[in-house]
């Protein structure tokens, strides 16, 4: 199936501090405006390098963390604790530091493995609606979350909340991953992308190629937040 074009918006930061800034600010946003309207906020965090800075802004901000609900666009099936994890990484940079319910929180169990990760989070999927906000990142072959390509991405109609990844290009291979369905099952959703060794995946997507991106399709269009050595124009 070709993939749909969503609305795309395109920043550039001159740097990763102002990207990361910028990143806080329409996180904040998309909570007030959540909150307002529903009294609650449904925040789906992206793993890897790039989010890290942004995360540690938050840890600052004193937001009423109580109505957040947070969840994990992808985990490594890894143990529970290790720095390799993307929750590892969120929770050092900004969970741990913040006055968030537990339960608020709902990490992928990649520790059971692929297969059960997969089977327990889809149980919880079952009961959240549409996200408010998805984060990603985009990896320098165009991955994101851990839908590769080349690989099962989960766009096609009927397609699972969450899969099971066995043989993932980037270690670790076993993962575990919300389908481009779900993740595009949002208002919107925010790409940071940072670094030089990601110029070529953004010079792909907007030159048209059918990377993972771009089954990404919420239904208020995707902000694409790239840094100034990430960007192929400049
Ligand atoms: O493996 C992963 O990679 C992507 C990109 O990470 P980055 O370090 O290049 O920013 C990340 O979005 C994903 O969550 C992670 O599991």
């Amino acid at each position: 199936m070709s993939a749909p074009a969503p609305t795309t918006r395109w920043q550039v930061f001159p740097d990763a501090a102002a990207l990361a800034g910028q990143a806080e600010a329409l996180i904040l946003d998309a909570a007030r405006q959540s909150i307002a309207a529903r009294g609650v906020f449904h925040l789906v965090l992206a793993g890897g390098n790039t989010p890290k800075n942004a995360y540690e802004r938050l840890r600052e901000c004193g937001a009423n963390w109580v109505k957040w609900q947070i969840y994990f666009g992808d985990e490594r099936c890894l143990p529970r604790g290790d720095p390799g994890r993307n929750d590892t990484m969120a929770r050092r940079a900004w969970l741990d530091h913040i006055r968030i319910p537990p339960v608020n929180v709902h990490p992928i169990p990649a520790e059971h493995g692929a297969e059960k990760g997969a089977q327990r989070y889809a149980e919880i999927m079952r009961r959240v609606p549409e996200f408010d906000l998805v984060l990603l990142g985009l990896g320098e072959d165009g991955h994101i979350a851990s839908l590769f390509p080349g690989q099962s991405l989960g766009s096609e109609e009927g397609a699972a909340d969450v899969l099971a990844v066995r043989a993932a290009p980037k270690p670790p291979p076993e993962r575990v991953s919300l389908s481009a369905a779900r993740l595009s099952r949002a208002q919107r959703a925010l790409f940071m992308v940072g670094g030089e060794a990601k110029r070529d995946a953004v010079r792909a997507w907007r030159a048209g190629a059918d990377i993972p991106a771009r089954h990404i399709v919420p239904v208020l269009g995707v902000d694409v937040y790239v840094d100034r050595a990430a960007w192929p124009e400049a």
